[in-house]
């Protein structure tokens, strides 16, 4: 499979990263990307084909993938439109509904919208995706294989989705990241060292969420078997509810969700 990406950012690089030597050879995969030094560096860690404008490359690939920021889409796809023929265009945009990105692409059908994350660096990913009447079957399953090689996927029957999907897990490894920063500061000002709190941080992040992944049971209960009455992590949960963390991490999530809905409804407004 050929899969060409517009953009060589973060997310590029994650799925990339996690496609090449997978899914397909750095060989089959060719970046655009104004940026240089993007382009320069993922040339050297996998091989891949590369150019700063779209280019007579795009004709061969079989997918194409968006991975611009939201605000560059309605340019990059008007320079797309014209070197479109066959190929799946899927988007990993936040925000763009899959509507406004066929009429700026002058009313391409085949289109797959998608809210992959950061984790697919390391193939553990987890993306939303949802297909537009004009994708084929075949498509669908090339797009559904590209974002396997890097983790799981969720299929969507209803677009609007795609922002509470974003607000979970799109969005979700930066929560975590920031939960574990709050952690390791916590553990500094207590007297651990740097590295010590980053261990331990590390590893109870790490074995909980895997102990959650891999239990039957749901999380209230693992949640439950280390609160023991009047003990530590009763203080510390006792803690967390006088401090509303449950409603703010809600209302955080409400927000990357409106956030989303608000990047389709202005930048497609025209
Ligand atoms: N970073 C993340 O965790 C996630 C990002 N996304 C989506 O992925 C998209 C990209 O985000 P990031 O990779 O974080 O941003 P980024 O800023 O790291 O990457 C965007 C890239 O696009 C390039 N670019 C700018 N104009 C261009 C053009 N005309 N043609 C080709 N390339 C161009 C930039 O040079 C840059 O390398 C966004 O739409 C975002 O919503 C989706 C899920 C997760
Ligand atoms: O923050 C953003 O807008 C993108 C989409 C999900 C993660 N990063």
């Amino acid at each position: 499979m050929k899969i060409a990406f517009i953009g060589g950012g973060n997310m590029a690089t994650a799925l990339i990263a996690g496609l090449a030597g997978k899914l397909t050879s750095g060989a089959n995969i060719h970046v655009v990307d104004p940026n240089a030094d993007a382009l320069a560096r993922l040339h050297h860690q996998f091989s891949v084909s590369t150019s700063p404008t779209i280019d007579g490359a795009i004709a061969a690939a079989d997918v194409v993938v968006l991975a611009v920021k939201p605000q560059q889409m309605r340019e990059v796809a008007a320079a797309l439109q014209p070197h479109l023929a066959r190929q799946l265009v899927l988007s990993i945009a936040a925000g763009i509904r899959a509507a406004d990105l066929a009429r700026w692409l002058g009313g391409y059908a085949a289109i797959v919208r998608t809210m992959p994350n950061t984790p697919a660096l390391i193939g553990m990913g987890i993306t939303g995706m949802v297909a537009t009447a004009g994708v084929s079957g075949e498509q669908r399953a090339a797009a559904d294989s590209i974002m396997r090689a890097v983790g799981q996927t969720v299929w969507l029957d209803d677009e609007a989705l795609i922002d509470p999907v974003t607000a979970v897990s799109g969005s979700g490894p930066a929560y975590v990241f920031f939960f574990i920063e709050a952690m390791q500061k916590a553990a500094e000002e207590m007297g651990l060292s740097a590295e010590q709190g980053r261990q331990l941080a590390l590893a109870t992040f790490a074995g909980a969420a895997q102990l959650a992944v891999q239990s039957p049971e749901p999380v209230t209960v693992l949640r439950e078997r280390v609160t023991s009455k009047g003990g530590t992590t009763y203080a510390a949960i006792t803690s967390m509810e006088q401090s509303g963390v449950a409603a703010a991490i809600g209302a955080a999530m409400q927000a990357a969700a409106a956030r989303g809905r608000e990047l389709g409804e202005q930048l497609g407004r025209d």
